[in-house]
């Protein structure tokens, strides 16, 4: 928050918050978009190497995921198949490797050209972090270009950025702040589909949907 100090006898001194409309500094609105589920295909991807690797080994189709950890739903198929998918997206390559989700890029090169609109890539490394992190990086710089690698938040808790807007897939979006000034948009993935959001929460249901019409919504809170 920024503060201005009034020319004022000390012994009155106050402190007068200046509050932007939005959060950011001209007032703009700051948009998130998480990257895993919601600019880059990391559902597909998991199934085609599990699948090309273990053809033997039974597997979750997409159809068939529920909840965020696709290797909690592996253990509970087998207790062994936890480390074999874990295994496949913690490979080199793996990151690098993903597919654009239809309508991804289009939509952030759309966004950041918006007048009045920040958009930040917020995304979490995997704690096996060695070539996750920079094929996240690379995976940007190819399909986004330079100017998305600038904007870049590398995060394991998303809840301490501020901005106005998180699209992400996760159904439920925890850490050390426990009110983040952003309201969640829970884009809609294989795992998170059967959900039933409570009100106000929202969805955006692919690319395709309105988010244009969400951020002109949220530009008028
Ligand atoms: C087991 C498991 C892990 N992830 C990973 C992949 C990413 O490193 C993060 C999420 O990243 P995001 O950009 O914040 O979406 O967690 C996952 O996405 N799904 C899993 O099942
Ligand atoms: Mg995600």
């Amino acid at each position: 928050m920024l503060m201005h100090i009034q020319a004022v006898p000390p012994a009155r001194l106050s402190l007068v918050p200046l509050l932007p409309a939005q959060g950011g500094m001209s007032g703009a609105l700051r948009v998130l978009v998480d990257m895993d589920g919601v600019v880059a295909d990391f559902e597909g991807a998991v199934l085609r190497g599990f699948s090309a690797r273990f053809p033997a080994e039974p597997r979750v189709e997409l159809a068939a995921r529920s909840g965020f950890s696709v290797r909690e739903q592996y253990r509970g198929l087998r207790r062994d198949l936890a480390a074999k998918v874990a295994s496949v997206y913690e490979s080199p390559g793996f990151f690098l490797g993903l597919d654009p989700i239809p309508g991804a890029l289009e939509a952030m090169q759309e966004m950041i050209r918006m007048e009045d609109t920040e958009v930040f890539i917020c995304t979490s490394p995997l704690q096996k972090y060695e070539h996750c992190v920079l094929e996240k990086y690379k995976w940007v710089e190819k399909h986004l270009g330079p100017e998305f690698v600038e904007r870049i938040i590398l995060t394991r808790d998303k809840t301490v950025v501020s901005a106005d807007l998180l699209f992400d897939d996760k159904d439920t979006i925890t850490g050390a702040e426990p009110n983040p000034s952003w309201e969640h948009i829970l884009f809609t993935c294989c795992h998170n589909r059967h959900i039933q959001l409570q009100p106000p929460r929202r969805r955006l249901l692919s690319w395709a949907d309105d988010w244009k019409g969400i951020l002109e919504s949220k530009r008028r809170q």
